[in-house]
């Protein structure tokens, strides 16, 4: 039987140079739902999240995804990582990029154009990527990794920038993903997000402070904005 969290974390510790970036995390991500993980710059958000796409290097603890450890090739197949440096290619097109990965995934021209248009970019298609701004490459990026359909998203800040159409076309997109059975983990510094997940994990200097949906975010801080929430949060916390 297929275990119910997506992701399992546990006694999760993660040295970056010299400073101690996850002292001991334990998480987990539910499975067909959309996770924020929400937090001020520099909490380790991005290493929670290589940590979980299998190439972040550990100091100690247990990091299982889809069932089995992060990393593992089978792994590296069924999720998709979006980061905030762009992994497509800049001297080629929107679209030549998407035909490149719809060729690598089997997909056809059909679901390439989808996807480029499920991320907001068709009026960008025949643009070079390098003439691209930072959250349209990202998208190029996302548009990418939905050609490859996988069950796991890990998205690190894909909303950057965005005007709020954009952001709330994209958070659709997401709930759809998660209608159809996939997990996606997605992460922000933008609080006013938080409402738009099923669960929210605050995190704050490497540590998790809530784990969460956004209403009892709400009813446990006895506040209704979510930003709010946090720092009430966050004080507790300190
Ligand atoms: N390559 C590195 N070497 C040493 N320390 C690093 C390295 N990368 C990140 N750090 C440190 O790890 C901590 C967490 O960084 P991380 O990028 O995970 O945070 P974040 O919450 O994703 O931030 P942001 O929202 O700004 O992307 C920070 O204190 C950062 O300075």
């Amino acid at each position: 039987m297929l275990n119910s969290s997506a992701v399992e974390i546990h006694r999760l510790t993660v040295i970056r140079g010299k400073t101690t970036v996850l002292p001991d995390l334990t998480v987990t991500v539910p499975r067909g739902s959309v996770t924020g993980l929400l937090g001020p710059s520099g909490c380790g958000k991005s290493t929670l999240i290589r940590a979980i796409a299998g190439i972040q290097v550990v100091k100690a603890g247990t990091v299982t995804v889809l069932d089995g450890p992060a990393g593992r090739p089978e792994a590296r197949r069924r999720v998709g990582y979006v980061t905030q440096a762009s992994s497509v290619y800049p001297d080629l097109t929107v679209m030549q990029n998407l035909r490149y990965f719809a060729a690598l995934t089997g997909s056809d021209e059909a679901a390439a154009l989808e996807a480029v248009d499920n991320v907001g970019l068709a009026d960008k298609a025949d643009a070079l990527v390098a003439d691209l701004s930072g959250g349209q490459r990202t998208r190029v990026s996302l548009a990418a990794a939905l050609l490859a359909d996988p069950e796991l998203y890990l998205l690190d800040e894909p909303t950057v920038g965005l005007d709020p159409v954009l952001r709330r076309d994209l958070w659709q997109l997401f709930k759809r993903l998660a209608s159809d059975g996939k997990t996606l983990l997605v992460s922000s510094h933008v609080m006013d997000e938080a409402g738009r997940c099923d669960r929210v994990l605050l995190m704050r200097e490497g540590r998790i402070i809530a784990d969460s949906t956004p209403d009892e975010l709400r009813a446990d801080t006895g506040q209704d904005d979510l930003e709010q929430a946090f720092l009430t949060l966050a004080e507790g916390a300190a």
